[in-house]
């Protein structure tokens, strides 16, 4: 029986994000000690909340060792996650720590603290390192109290993840078998390129997939620099990127200018942030690449705006022209898809619903999300839980309610983007959707899929959302099929989802088939993870 625990509260690396979310975090603290003590566990805080940085948060690796190294080896820990957080300043004290590991979220969306939660899952996984993690919103609720009951007497917690069902490859005939088969015959023909600018993005470890894991499927890595980025953004002349932010305004897209730099999105750094969708256009054309990831948030965003404008516009088919230098246009009528964050379980996947949404005839653009946050709603619209994925800012604009009509662009928030920068934000589009993850375990690829559907909601209830989350985000209003809440985070294995669109559910039906069949026969470890209506 567990009858004391050490508290670990790892954050961000950037200062301003700590500080702005610490306050939150103190909240959840108040709740989860609570909770422990309230079943005679005493809780030991293993580094000070108080501290002259202004926030209690774990902000290096360093000290991430430190703190670790001052917890008796075989204590059990629990891992306080209410905020998004960078893995690898705690997955070394981690891995050299021996007792049992909590990972423990509030279910709450002003701060991406389940994203964080489920970014240090997907990492402990990748390493092999036991843990155990459970949520709740308020900390006296039946569920979580049942399973942190669990935990603390037996060292485990025995979550439902009845719904995840290994994938029968022989299940799949027709135009899905046809087009898995010449997907991943086009594949291994050649061979495919995936552009990775400066490798693992905020600690997102579990968002590096080994190369050794990648050559069986003839898949290769293209390392790139985001300093060489940088240098192509800088040659893109201010008259090009003008005239796609003519292109862009004419299709009706809004672009909410400022004056204050600091806190307002300014017509300069668009301008900025249209060189650099140029700029990863010819990098991505001169090297050959098939998909291309950019890590962004810390190095090139000392220099440069959000990368999330050049992000979603490359995602898009349509989206304004790129020539090389003998005129003629890159990738014309074609999405660059771009994995956001560097995440490479997201490139790889993209990669693969590219090409079978292509092969299909279904709409070729496809995104990461962030696994935000989720509620019922709250207008009486809808039935089902509906999931809050939201990420920051790079969505293709046929993803959203009336296109590039439908799109506006606000500045990113200063917490974590210091130069600014444009987000692509809309309410996405109701349809069918099939979503995926790949991520790494055991040394093995894997790959999960299920079923959505995206849900209008009234605007009242989508401005909620928005003020309970990040509203300078895109929004996708999601429905999982046959899988609850609860069941789905116990299972994701990423701080990520990828989406894409099908023409309808049968097509998306299709599309999710032929998709696992393409992934199975390369190797990959698939499972359908709820693919009917409840
Ligand atoms: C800006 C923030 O750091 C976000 O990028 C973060 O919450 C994520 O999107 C993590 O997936």
């Amino acid at each position: 029986m567990i009858d004391h625990v050490y508290l670990v509260a790892n954050g961000d690396q950037r200062l301003s994000a700590n500080r702005l979310c610490w306050p939150a975090q103190q909240r959840f603290e108040a709740l989860l000690v609570a909770a422990l003590e309230a079943r005679g566990v005493t809780v030991t805080r293993a580094h000070p909340a108080e501290t002259p940085e202004g926030h209690g948060f774990i902000a290096s690796q360093a000290q991430g060792l430190t703190v670790f190294a001052g917890i008796p080896a075989d204590a059990p820990v629990v891992m306080a996650e209410g905020v998004w957080m960078f893995s690898q300043q705690v997955l070394g004290g981690l891995l050299r720590h021996r007792g049992p590991v909590l990972t423990v979220a509030n279910w709450e969306g002003e701060w991406p603290g389940l994203v964080g939660l489920l970014n240090l899952n997907a990492s402990l996984a990748k390493a092999g390192r036991a843990f155990e993690t459970v949520w709740s919103r308020t900390f006296d609720d039946d569920w979580f109290s049942d399973r942190l009951g669990e935990w603390l007497r037996d060292g485990i917690i025995r979550h439902d993840v009845s719904h995840v069902k290994p994938f029968d490859g022989s299940s799949v005939g027709g135009r899905a078998r046809e087009v898995a088969g010449e997907v991943v015959a086009g594949i291994r023909a050649r061979g495919v390129i995936m552009g990775v600018l400066d490798e693992g993005c905020m600690g997102m470890y579990n968002g590096i997939i080994p190369d050794e894991l990648l050559f069986p499927l003839s898949v290769f890595k293209e390392r790139l620099s985001q300093s060489a980025l940088y240098a192509e953004t800088l040659l893109v002349a201010e008259e090009e990127a003008a005239r796609s932010l003519d292109w862009l305004t004419e299709r009706g897209m809004t672009f909410h200018f400022g004056t204050d730099a600091e806190t307002e999105l300014t017509r300069e750094q668009v301008i900025l942030q249209l060189r650099m969708y140029a700029a990863i256009a010819r990098m991505a054309d001169r090297f050959g690449v098939d998909v291309i990831g950019i890590q962004y948030q810390l190095g090139l965003a000392d220099v440069l705006p959000a990368s999330d404008l050049a992000e979603g516009l490359l995602n898009n088919a349509e989206r304004p022209p790129v020539t090389r230098a003998d005129g003629s246009v890159i990738r014309d009528g074609e999405p660059i898809t771009l994995f956001n964050e560097a995440d490479e379980g997201s490139g790889l996947d993209a990669l693969l619903t590219t090409r079978i949404s292509r092969a299909l005839g279904q709409p070729v653009e496809t995104t990461l999300h962030d696994v935000r946050w989720g509620d019922a709603d709250a207008s009486g619209t809808v039935d089902d839980f509906v999931w809050v994925f939201e990420i920051s800012g790079a969505v293709p604009p046929s993803f959203n309610v009336g296109g590039y009509a439908g799109t506006d662009s606000r500045r990113q928030p200063p917490l974590y983007f210091k130069m600014g920068g444009g987000t692509v934000r809309g309410v996405s589009r109701p349809g069918e959707l099939v979503w995926s993850r790949i991520w790494v375990e055991g040394g093995e690829l894997h790959m999960d899929l299920g079923r959505a559907t995206v849900v209008e909601l009234p605007a009242a209830e989508t401005e909620r959302r928005w003020a309970a989350t990040t509203p300078e985000w895109p929004i996708m209003h999601a429905v999982l099929h046959g899988v609850s809440r609860d069941q789905f985070m116990a299972r994701h294995k990423s701080n990520h989802i990828q989406v894409s669109y099908a023409l309808d559910a049968a097509a998306a039906d299709e599309v999710l088939a032929a998709k696992a069949l393409a992934a199975q026969q390369l190797g990959l470890n698939v499972n359908l993870c709820g693919i009917q209506e409840d």
